[in-house]
């Protein structure tokens, strides 16, 4: 027997087939699964000031489309970013395992709408006296402990998970029942209590990251996404949403530290830093970011996690781009980038063919996995360089790997170009003793560097500061 509210919402619906003026959706389910909801809201200032659904499939999917609007209807943004498949299933009286399916599905399509209503028009001032930090939660152990050292310090906790690709014909993310990164996020940030929001950036992510990505290997050069990423589409779209949010700073789970002047300064455990990855953010961004984890050791992170009881405290690291998740490199860029499989020759410096490879764009300087493993020698080979035009790759000892000076180009410094002293030349490279040359387009290093790959970042220190950046161009 269905508990009576659960039979109140399926007989009386509220809200169903109502699309308020101005209205957000967000949609969950769909032909997988023969279950589909759509939830519409508006909001204005700091409530939702209307909602309605529509659901089609079995009932418990209709109850659930219903009790969500019954729950955000005129509440306070922040109480409907509370609002998980917990709340939902509560309001129906609990649901049996077999029906939770649609308490997910309608928080899903809640929080689609809801994060798009907030990024469009939401103005949620802080609590007076009280400072707001918009946590940005991945739904690993590092973010959760950022967002909970963020609160043991006394700032008000908001979370926000970004929604940054699916790959919808192939790795079945569309499928209402895939395992889905954000629900896992949104349930960690609401096990902690805290309200979370849901941001769509899957059209930016695309164009800022994925699609240079795609065109950098089409031009032979080795990208850094995640150097785009953080520099141009995340954490810029999660400033704004701060904004939105009366959030004055946003906090990450990034091992980084801040300088005494405001710069990106390399965190305790250099092991984990990732001040690489955050190198091309200008300093006004950086003003406004928090890194709790910046003194932290990973074993640390995660004993505080234990402490706490996050369920993600054993959560392993992720490992690779985000985007090519469950696919490998060369099949995401034959798919997206219409980059397959293209053989040509594998050359010596003087030409002279050794062996095939699979097509040049696949391949970068430095790389030695995939390629003739030896030469007449018997010496291991590397990639020395490629022609994507010609389609070939020149491969060589390691010794021919070695430079002192490069090329460089976008050069930023922050400051006067002599306080250059080092450069990072891979996201996990140790420094190397570097200067810029007078002319600014030459990085001279100290000591002979091996495996630099055009395209990739150099990020410019002076001691543990990260003072600049310039991308390594082609000689
Ligand atoms: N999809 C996302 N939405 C919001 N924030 C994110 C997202 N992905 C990453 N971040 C933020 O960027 C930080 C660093 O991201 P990275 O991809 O390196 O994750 P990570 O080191 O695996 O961290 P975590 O353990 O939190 O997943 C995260 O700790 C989090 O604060």
């Amino acid at each position: 027997m269905a508990d009576e509210r659960f039979e109140d919402h399926l007989t009386y619906p509220r809200g169903r087939g109502v699309v308020p003026d101005g209205a957000c959706s967000g949609a969950a389910g769909g032909a997988a699964c023969g279950d589909l909801v759509t939830i519409a809201l508006t909001v204005a200032g700091d409530r939702v000031t209307a909602a309605g659904f529509e659901a089609s499939g079995c009932g418990a999917v209709i109850a659930a489309g219903s009790a969500v609007v019954e729950l955000v209807s005129g509440a306070p943004v922040l109480d409907a970013a509370r609002v998980g498949s917990r709340e939902v299933a509560a309001a129906l009286g609990g649901l049996s395992v077999g029906k939770l399916h649609a308490a997910d599905l309608a928080s899903d399509a809640l929080h689609r709408a809801l994060g798009a209503a907030v990024r469009a028009g939401a103005a949620v001032p802080a609590p007076a006296g009280a400072e707001r930090t918009l946590v940005a939660m991945s739904g690993g152990v590092d973010s959760a402990v950022a967002a909970l050292l963020a609160a043991e310090g006394g700032a008000e906790v908001v979370t926000v998970t970004l929604e940054l690709w699916a790959d919808e014909d192939h790795d079945g993310s569309k499928s209402c029942c895939s395992a889905d990164a954000v629900r896992g996020a949104r349930s960690v940030a609401h096990r902690m209590g805290l309200p979370h929001l849901t941001l769509d950036l899957r059209a930016e992510f695309r164009a800022g990251v994925v699609d240079p990505w795609l065109g950098a290997h089409a031009a032979g050069l080795t990208p850094n996404p995640c150097v785009r990423c953080n520099g141009h589409v995340r954490l810029d779209a999660m400033l704004d949403y701060a904004d939105r949010l009366g959030a004055a700073t946003l906090t990450t789970g990034h091992y980084a530290r801040k300088a005494q002047d405001g710069l990106l300064r390399v965190a305790a455990d250099v092991d984990k830093d990732q001040s690489y990855m955050l190198a091309r953010l200008d300093p006004g961004s950086i003003a406004r970011l928090r890194f709790p984890l910046g003194e932290l050791t990973k074993p640390a992170v995660r004993t505080l996690a234990a402490d706490a009881e996050l369920p993600v405290a054993q959560k392993p690291d992720s490992q690779d781009l985000c985007f090519l998740a469950g696919t490998g490199r060369e099949a995401f860029l034959a798919r997206h980038g219409g980059l397959g499989e293209r053989p040509g020759d594998i050359v010596d410096r003087a030409g002279a063919v050794l062996g095939r490879h699979r097509g040049a764009h696949a391949y970068t300087v430095g790389q030695r996995r995939g390629v003739v493993t030896t030469g007449g020698t018997g010496e291991p080979l590397y990639v020395l360089g490629t022609d994507v035009r010609a389609n070939t790759v020149t491969v060589g000892p390691r010794e021919a790997l070695a430079v002192r000076s490069l090329p460089v180009e976008d050069v930023v410094v922050h400051g006067a170009p002599a306080r250059i002293r080092a450069a990072r030349l891979r996201s996990h490279a140790a420094p190397v003793a570097a200067s810029l040359s007078a002319d600014g387009g030459e990085l001279l290093l100290g000591d002979a560097f091996a495996g630099v790959a055009p395209g990739q970042l150099a990020v410019l220190m002076d001691g543990d500061t990260v003072a600049g950046h310039a991308t390594i161009s082609r000689r």
